[in-house]
């Protein structure tokens, strides 16, 4: 595991915690993008060598929607840099942490992840992001 490449937070809408975490971090986000397999609107904010990643529901089903649902918007899971997505896969499987996705899936701002199940991870959801070159 290299870095913490974001931080994941559940918002209920995009506009206004936008214009909070801009007057926050004192930044504009730099980018903001849909990830239709994940029903996810998601927008980004660099802070040094970590990213804030708010996320906006686009759907009833998203897993972002059902966390709001249930437990109000917050922190929902911490992204970790690697080098080898398949290969750190394989080791945290053989460790014995939960994969929620068998195969790396596109996730947002040019990466390949993977996230962990909390249930083997103290209750933290993991995300492992792999840069795509
Ligand atoms: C764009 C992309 C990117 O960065 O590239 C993203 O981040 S997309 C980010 C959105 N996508 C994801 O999160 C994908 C991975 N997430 C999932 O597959 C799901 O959200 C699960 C984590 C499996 C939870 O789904 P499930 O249907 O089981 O919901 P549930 O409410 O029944 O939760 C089952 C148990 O997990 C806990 N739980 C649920 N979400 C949690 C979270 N974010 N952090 C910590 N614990 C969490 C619940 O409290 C519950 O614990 P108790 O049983 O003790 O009550
Ligand atoms: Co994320």
């Amino acid at each position: 595991m290299q870095h913490v490449e974001h931080i994941g937070i559940a918002v209920k809408s995009l506009t206004e915690s936008n214009s909070l975490f801009s007057k926050l971090l004192g930044v504009q986000p730099y980018k903001q993008e849909g990830v239709e397999s994940e029903g996810v609107l998601t927008s980004f904010f660099q802070t040094g060598q970590t990213k804030i990643e708010l996320l906006e529901a686009t759907n009833p089903d998203s897993p972002i929607a059902k966390f709001i649902e249930k437990k109000g918007e917050g922190i929902h899971h911490i992204a970790f840099e690697v080098e080898d997505i398949e290969s750190e896969m394989t080791r945290l499987k053989s460790e014995g942490f939960i994969l929620l996705n068998e195969v790396p899936k596109k996730g947002a701002d040019n990466k390949l992840v993977c996230f962990l199940h909390p249930k083997s991870t103290n209750s933290v959801l993991v995300e492992l992001c792999q840069t795509i070159k």
